[in-house]
């Protein structure tokens, strides 16, 4: 996926990224760091199609990048930092409801909801209400709803920052196997050891990207 010399402001304001660009390629994981309000989420909100450029290109698969729809149907992976978890479904209906929106079928969907809840060591969770979950298990349904949608573009947005030391690592893990498998995958994060795991790394600073680590 290709970000060239994005402009990207929210109404009328100023522009909150300036001049942005950055290459992520199938089986790279890319750190997106900075401080906050530096643009991570605005950076990764454009990449899934939410936000429009005011100016430069966002390209997907080759193709100029339209809306967000546009990107869905080019299995660009969305994982939220709020999680955007449905609170009164379950964990596994939240997997379900996506991925049969997605297109796959129930038994397909019932499956994949099992095996992505279990790589996140939610398999005793699957039945229980979202709103009835920690903090951290309910990052952890959101990225095993994300993984289980085997995106080819993964947009992972602070997803380790309620996790403890292991399930942390456990989701460094998955993020690489997911580029092992052929996804691109932007990881924002403000840990620079979590950083430090990833292949490349963006720095952003007040809307403007450095590239301070390349693969
Ligand atoms: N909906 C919005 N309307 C107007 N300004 C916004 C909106 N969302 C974000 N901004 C502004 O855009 C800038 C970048 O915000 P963004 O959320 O992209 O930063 P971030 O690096 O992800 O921060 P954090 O690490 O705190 O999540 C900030 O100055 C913020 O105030």
């Amino acid at each position: 996926m290709v970000v060239d010399g994005v402009f990207v402001a929210y109404g009328d304001g100023e522009p909150v990224l300036r001049d942005v660009s950055v290459t992520v390629e199938p089986g790279q994981v890319l750190a997106v760091t900075g401080p906050s309000g530096a643009g991570k989420t605005t950076l990764l909100w454009t990449m899934a199609g939410i936000l429009r450029p005011s100016a430069g290109k966002v390209e997907v698969a080759g193709e100029p990048l339209r809306d967000r729809d546009h990107a869905v149907a080019r299995k660009v992976v969305l994982v939220p930092q709020d999680n955007g978890l449905a609170a009164i479904l379950t964990a596994g209906e939240n997997l379900q409801v996506a991925l049969i929106a997605a297109g796959v079928t129930p038994p397909d969907a019932r499956r994949l909801t099992a095996e992505s809840l279990e790589r996140l060591g939610l398999a005793q969770q699957t039945d229980q209400l979202v709103e009835e979950l920690s903090g951290g298990q309910q990052q952890r349904t959101a990225i095993a709803r994300g993984l289980a949608l085997a995106g080819d573009v993964l947009l992972a947005d602070e997803v380790t920052s309620e996790l403890d030391a292991a399930n942390r690592q456990r989701v460094l893990d998955l993020l690489h196997e997911e580029a092992a498998r052929g996804a691109a995958v932007l990881f924002a994060t403000h840990d620079p050891e979590a950083a430090a795991a990833c292949d490349l790394e963006l720095h952003l600073v007040d809307g403007q990207a450095e590239l301070v680590r390349a693969g």
